[in-house]
């Protein structure tokens, strides 16, 4: 055990040395219960020994029986010791200390974890986090407050004594956070008091923040202390939002990084654990339209011990979806598409002109083949486009229109090689041996979108069963980018109950695709979800946070959040020339990556062009990356990305390297946009801009 510094208060002193006693008293329990366990695990070899002695026993002479009993007896007596339960990991066996004091004078101790665990010779009793009544008083109250619970008939009423988070790596206590008190365990053993509260504080910290003119404050440096365990953080009103009973749809709302995507992972664990004997996780599924953010949920969910769910894009929910609804192994998809006709096929002015034209009529049993021409039909209806263009208020601008039926004119060409068949195969194939339709119109023969997917899923629904298998509960996550096509067909995967948690925020809508709150769970099948709106903004410093409401200038909500903690001032750097300004951000990076190597930095881009630009002054670099499919890694080091592609992440610092009039013109989508980049920023921001800057940003 490592002693507290001599510069630590008297208070702090005894703290650490408390909550290090109670681990190496939880330790020795779980290692006690780990050697019973070992031996209870020997129960096959008695049970074979038990057969042998009593083998032995049916033919022994008389005066050896009484040793054979005993041992017999001894045999049987492992045998009865009960099954051992899952034991704690040793490593991090538990993340928060609560302790309890009852008006009538005793005390409880609890230990907040992920595996139940009580051991009552030492008096340890690790609770789950999940289930656990009493978690209610640890994410209700705080210490000091007197509380009063009913845990079924029973009111619990005393004082909460101590509530503590505490980080426990490879079995060692490193952090522990008391109230205001926050202390941290240097490499060297020692303690140290670490200064203002670095996550939850409503207030303190200002001006500890570097210059705006230097990128870093120390965020990434090597050796930074393990993150208090999330599940430990969450707030009163993130833990109500879980009690929601497992069998109800639950709306989460909130503005960027208010943990909305925490909570709606942290229902799933719950959802799971109270249905774990009727569903399995195999018919629990995560949602999300982005390959980021669906990696970044996968990895969210493997300390919820929820590895085995599946988290889908939209895409391939979408893909997977129709290949088995449809029975079929694999769909074409096209190649290429118009932008225009991919925005018209999501946009929720084209459900109720598809409405008015579907026949109630029920096909007996519909094929992709039949459906599919059945949508080339209305997708070549001019009519049916101008009317989605008109109700659209043009959003869906003309031009949309013609693409749209020229597009699927060229779908649903007979591909060449049917066409030709019968030709010299040779002749199918140019020079470098590509089929000769490659790159050209051609390619598109017989081709569906992946918009197209959902609008044939939905046609199916329309004349009976999907035949999908259900789901016992689906997250929807930045579900304000879901088409309503998308929604209606979730929607008929969910059971009656419509169990499903939908996380969102409007303000954040990157397409046009959101028709509202109300008509996304109507498409759903919800009529009264329980809504959770979070009011505390965990991720962003106050000048991100700042600057992200500037930007959607009239577009934002009028309460503002309440703000996390005070940060480092946003760096706004102005060159003449676009070179000038990617070298300087360039000798920043170099900069940054040296004094702090685990930092986690994203060059957020308008464009998959202007990135990969961006990236030719950067790629001779260690730890830079080009992102453009989503593929990151979330290792330390710089993502060289687009701001379509980081919807749902966060990283330590984020440069937006083309802050530009052109990049980031005057429009509510760029808006929107220009807020979703800024507010991937968890410690500091840089907004660098050449020529004339974009207008959305505050003048300087
Ligand atoms: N109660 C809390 N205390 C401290 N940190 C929290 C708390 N809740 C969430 N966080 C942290 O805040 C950050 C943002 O959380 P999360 O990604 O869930 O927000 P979000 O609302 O989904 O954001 P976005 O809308 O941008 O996708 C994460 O780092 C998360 O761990």
């Amino acid at each position: 055990m490592n002693e507290p510094t001599g510069a630590l208060s008297e208070q702090a002193r005894a703290l650490i040395a408390e909550e290090e006693a109670l681990l190496q008293r939880v330790l020795a329990a779980i290692e006690s219960a780990r050697q019973q366990a070992g031996r209870e695990r020997g129960r096959g070899e008695a049970l074979a020994r038990l057969t042998g002695l009593r083998d032995e026993a049916s033919s022994a002479v008389e005066s050896d029986l009484p040793a054979l009993f005993q041992q017999m007896d001894t045999e049987r007596a492992i045998l009865e010791r009960k099954e051992s339960s899952q034991l704690p990991s040793p490593h991090t066996p538990y993340f928060a200390h609560l302790r309890l004091r009852k008006h009538e004078g005793a005390t409880h101790e609890y230990l907040l974890g992920r595996t139940t665990f009580t051991h009552a010779q030492s008096g340890v009793r690790i609770i789950d986090w999940r289930f656990a009544p009493v978690a209610r008083v640890f994410y209700g109250y705080a210490e000091g407050d007197d509380y009063e619970e009913w845990f079924g008939e029973r009111l619990s009423e005393g004082v909460v004594e101590a509530r503590r988070l505490v980080v426990i790596e490879r079995g060692v206590l490193t952090r522990i956070r008391a109230g205001a008190l926050h202390l941290e365990r240097a490499a060297t053993g020692e303690w140290h008091e670490v200064g203002a509260l670095a996550t939850s504080s409503l207030s303190g910290g200002a001006g500890t923040a570097v210059r705006a003119g230097s990128l870093g404050t120390g965020s990434g440096q090597a050796g930074r202390a393990a993150r208090f365990d999330i599940t430990a953080q969450l707030d009163t009103e993130q833990f109500e939002a879980l009690q929601t009973g497992a069998d109800k749809p639950l709306l989460v709302l909130g503005s960027a990084g208010s943990g909305k995507t925490t909570v709606a992972l942290h229902r799933l664990a719950q959802v799971t654990y109270e249905l774990r004997a009727a569903s399995a996780p195999s018919r629990m599924k995560v949602v999300v339209p982005e390959e980021g953010l669906a990696r970044l949920s996968k990895r969210l969910l493997a300390p919820l011990e929820l590895r085995n769910v599946s988290v889908e894009t939209l895409d391939a929910w979408a893909y997977a979806s129709a290949c088995a609804a449809f029975g079929v192994k694999s769909i074409a998809l096209s190649p290429d598409k118009p932008a225009l006709t991919s925005k018209l096929k999501r946009h929720p002015a084209l459900r109720p002109a598809l409405e008015k034209r579907l026949s109630r009529k029920k096909l007996k049993d519909p094929s992709f083949k039949q459906l599919r021409r059945k949508l080339a039909e209305l997708l070549t209806d001019r009519t049916l486009l101008e009317e989605v263009v008109t109700s659209s208020k043009e959003d869906v601008p003309w031009p949309a229109v013609e693409d749209t039926v020229r597009h699927t004119m060229l779908q649903i060409a007979t591909p060449l090689a049917r066409e030709y068949k019968g030709y010299d195969a040779e002749a199918m194939q140019t020079v470098d041996g590509l089929a000769i339709e490659d790159s050209t119109p051609d390619s598109l023969a017989n081709t569906v979108d992946v918009e197209d997917l959902p609008l044939l899923l939905f046609l199916k629904a329309r004349h009976g069963q999907l035949g999908l298998e259900p789901l016992a509960h689906a997250v929807i996550d930045e579900a304000e980018d879901f088409s309503l096509f998308e929604l209606s067909v979730l929607g008929r995967q969910l059971g009656k109950t419509r169990s499903c948690t939908l996380a969102g925020d409007e303000m954040q809508q990157t397409s046009s695709n959101f028709a509202g709150w109300p008509a996304a769970l109507a498409e759903l099948g919800i009529q009264d979800a329980a809504t959770v709106r979070l009011s505390v903004s965990y991720r962003c410093p106050r000048p991100v946070i700042e600057l992200a409401r500037h930007v959607l200038g009239a577009l934002a909500p009028e309460a503002a959040p309440r703000m996390g903690r005070e940060g480092v001032p946003v760096g706004f750097h102005h060159f003449p020339e676009e070179a000038q300004a990617w070298l300087f951000v360039r000798d920043a990076l170099k900069d940054l990556l040296d004094r702090e190597p685990r930092a986690s930095v994203a060059v957020i881009a308008s464009t998959p062009e202007a990135a990969r630009s961006f990236y030719k002054v950067v790629d001779d670099m260690g730890a830079v990356r080009l992102v453009l499919d989503g593929g990151f890694t979330f290792e330390p080091g710089v993502d060289v990305t687009d701001v379509e592609s980081i919807k749902g992440l966060e990283f330590d610092y984020v440069i937006l390297p083309d802050a530009t009039a052109r990049a980031w013109p005057q429009s509510d989508e760029t808006r929107r946009k220009l807020h979703v980049a800024i507010t991937r920023t968890s410690h500091q921001l840089w907004v660098v801009s050449s020529g004339l800057r974009s207008r959305l940003l505050p003048s300087p």
